[in-house]
């Protein structure tokens, strides 16, 4: 039996997806150890293989058939655009994309002015305004600390994921428009679909059952 690879987002969503496959009995004790600069990890048991990656590298590995199997954001999945198969929404990881910024300019967006919008997304961003909107709209890219561009006055609004609203609210901005909600999602290769299809199926069935077991 060949070892199953798994590309794992390091990050907020790390310690949820490996409780999870913990739930269905897959364990990988060392990856648990904070301080190991290890990068790669067996579970010989199962023929199973876990890295840690940057999260828009995911999709990257799995595409090119590095990993089988991905665990990674909505939001990257759409970011990166990458050929490959999405298979089950894991349900932790909730946020939403969003449009904020302060309450004036809601009127811009009412008016469909042509604004500058700040964002660590700008597919997704420039899909939203472009295709969904048919607004015209100048992105410009950021890394991170995206609230300031508002404050700063670098763009008139932002798009970029609001889970509690804190940072937006220790900011005074506010959420202007939604534009999708997200959550962690199961990503597979095309090929190793075809190729290893019991093995990763009853990945999933296995995962599907922990997670409806757990829905209220
Ligand atoms: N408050 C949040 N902020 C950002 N992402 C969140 C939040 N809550 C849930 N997520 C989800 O967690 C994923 C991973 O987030 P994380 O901040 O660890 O990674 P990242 O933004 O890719 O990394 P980095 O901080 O290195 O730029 C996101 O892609 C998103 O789907
Ligand atoms: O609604 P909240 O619970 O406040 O979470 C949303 C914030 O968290 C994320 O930033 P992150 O902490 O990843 O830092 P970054 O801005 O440097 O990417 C996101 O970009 C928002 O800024």
């Amino acid at each position: 039996m060949r070892y199953l690879t798994f590309a794992l987002g390091k990050g907020r969503l790390a310690n949820q997806t490996l409780e999870t496959f913990e739930k269905i009995g897959i364990t990988c004790e060392e990856m648990k150890d904070k301080k190991t600069r290890k990068l790669i990890f067996v579970n010989e048991e199962y023929k199973l293989r876990f890295f840690l990656a940057k999260g828009p590298d995911v999709p990257t590995y799995v595409e090119y058939g590095a990993a089988d199997i991905g665990i990674v954001g909505k939001d990257t999945i759409l970011e990166e655009g990458r050929n490959i198969y999405e298979v089950l929404d894991l349900g932790f990881g909730k946020c939403k994309m969003c449009v904020c910024g302060p309450k004036e300019a809601e009127e811009l967006l009412k008016h469909r002015e042509q604004i500058r919008v700040a964002t660590k997304y700008p597919k997704i961003a420039k899909d939203y305004f472009y295709n969904k909107k048919h607004q015209t709209v100048e992105i410009i890219k950021l890394n991170g600390s995206i609230e300031l561009a508002p404050i700063v006055g670098l763009s008139e609004v932002i798009v970029d994921i609001v889970e509690t609203g804190s940072t937006l609210r220790e900011n005074g901005l506010s959420v202007l428009e939604e534009v999708i909600p997200l959550s962690a999602r199961m990503v597979v290769n095309q090929v190793s679909m075809k190729m290893e299809n019991e093995r990763i199926t009853k990945l999933i069935t296995d995962l599907k059952s922990v997670l409806s077991s757990q829905e209220v």
